[in-house]
């Protein structure tokens, strides 16, 4: 019988230890694969976007046990979208700064234990989502988190402190948007879509979000006055935001989200400029197998 096989893509690009220790992930996989009895090919990726091309181009090329995300959001997102609706599961080696999804899930963040829970685990079924076309997996939104993105994604050292730095040098001068959310006008200092339920490393922006319930969790964080930042990140970190007068939490399957200006977005916590001022969100029920 054929030994089971895993297509593994690694970009050298995420985590905050990135290329020099791409060889020694990929030489670990290797021997792990030959330990656990399983077939493993190894790419790297070269660029942005690099990842989704490598999935499609291999994606028939024999019957993957999982095609693996070796990275951070990004990655996976760039994986994943090639992977919604077709029979090959995701699987996840985190090896980015946040690992949104892999945290989510329970993913362990050491490769050796990540590969041992990969070459036994089993297929799973979980929703996925889109903003106008572009499909996420953990969470995407518009406002403070948007903001913060774009500066750290500019940044050459990654990793939480630099993400926390960027955050506390932003706040201070961050001007809260208008939105109309279905219609309804509010100005707001974040607006999230959460399909997973935190941002990265242990950023619980909606705790209660279930990766199998058909439905996006939508949190809506308000203007707040400056003094309270501080209570909002403890919150953030310790899964207790749902308690603050500030945020308000909603279920959807979708949502309408119109701006006075196209907004900057963030998907998977990838910045995007938009070009139209308005935008959807909508829910994928059970449109990804992943391996867990
Ligand atoms: N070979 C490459 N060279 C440069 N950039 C790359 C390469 N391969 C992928 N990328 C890009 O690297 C970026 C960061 O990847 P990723 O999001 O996986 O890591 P991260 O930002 O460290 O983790 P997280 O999103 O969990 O915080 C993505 O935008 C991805 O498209």
């Amino acid at each position: 019988m054929d030994k089971p096989s895993y297509l593994f893509i690694l970009n050298p690009n995420s985590g905050t230890s990135t290329g020099k220790n791409a060889l020694f992930t990929s030489q670990s996989i290797e021997r792990l694969a030959k330990k656990n009895n399983v077939h493993a090919e190894i790419i790297f990726t070269e660029s942005q976007g690099h990842a989704t091309l490598l999935t499609r181009d291999n994606l028939d090329k024999t019957n993957w046990q999982a095609i693996v995300a070796i990275g951070g959001d990004g990655t996976v997102n760039e994986i994943a979208r090639s992977l919604v609706l077709t029979d090959t599961p995701l699987g996840i080696l985190p090896m980015g700064s946040g690992n949104g999804l892999a945290r989510h899930l329970g993913i362990p963040l050491q490769l050796e234990a990540a590969l041992h829970k990969l070459f036994r685990g089993t297929v799973h079924t979980i929703d996925s989502a889109l903003l106008n076309d572009i499909p996420f997996f953990c969470t995407a939104g518009i406002g403070f988190d948007a903001y913060v993105g774009k500066l750290f994604s500019e940044q050459k050292i990654r990793g939480l402190a630099t993400y926390m730095n960027v955050s506390f040098r932003s706040y201070w001068d961050y001007q809260p948007q208008q939105i109309k959310l279905n219609g309804v006008t509010q100005e707001v200092f974040s607006l999230t879509f959460a399909n997973a339920g935190q941002y990265g490393n242990n950023a619980w922006v909606a705790p209660q979000a279930s990766l199998q319930d058909g439905q996006l969790d939508i949190c809506t964080i308000r203007t707040f006055p400056k003094w309270y930042g501080t209570s909002l990140v403890y919150r953030l970190f310790t899964r207790q935001l749902k308690d603050s007068d500030y945020i308000t939490y909603h279920r959807t399957t979708d949502a309408t989200i119109e701006t006075s200006a196209p907004p900057l977005i963030h998907y998977d916590g990838e910045p995007l400029q938009l070009d139209v001022d308005h935008f959807t969100v909508k829910i994928r029920p059970a449109s990804l197998k992943i391996v867990l």
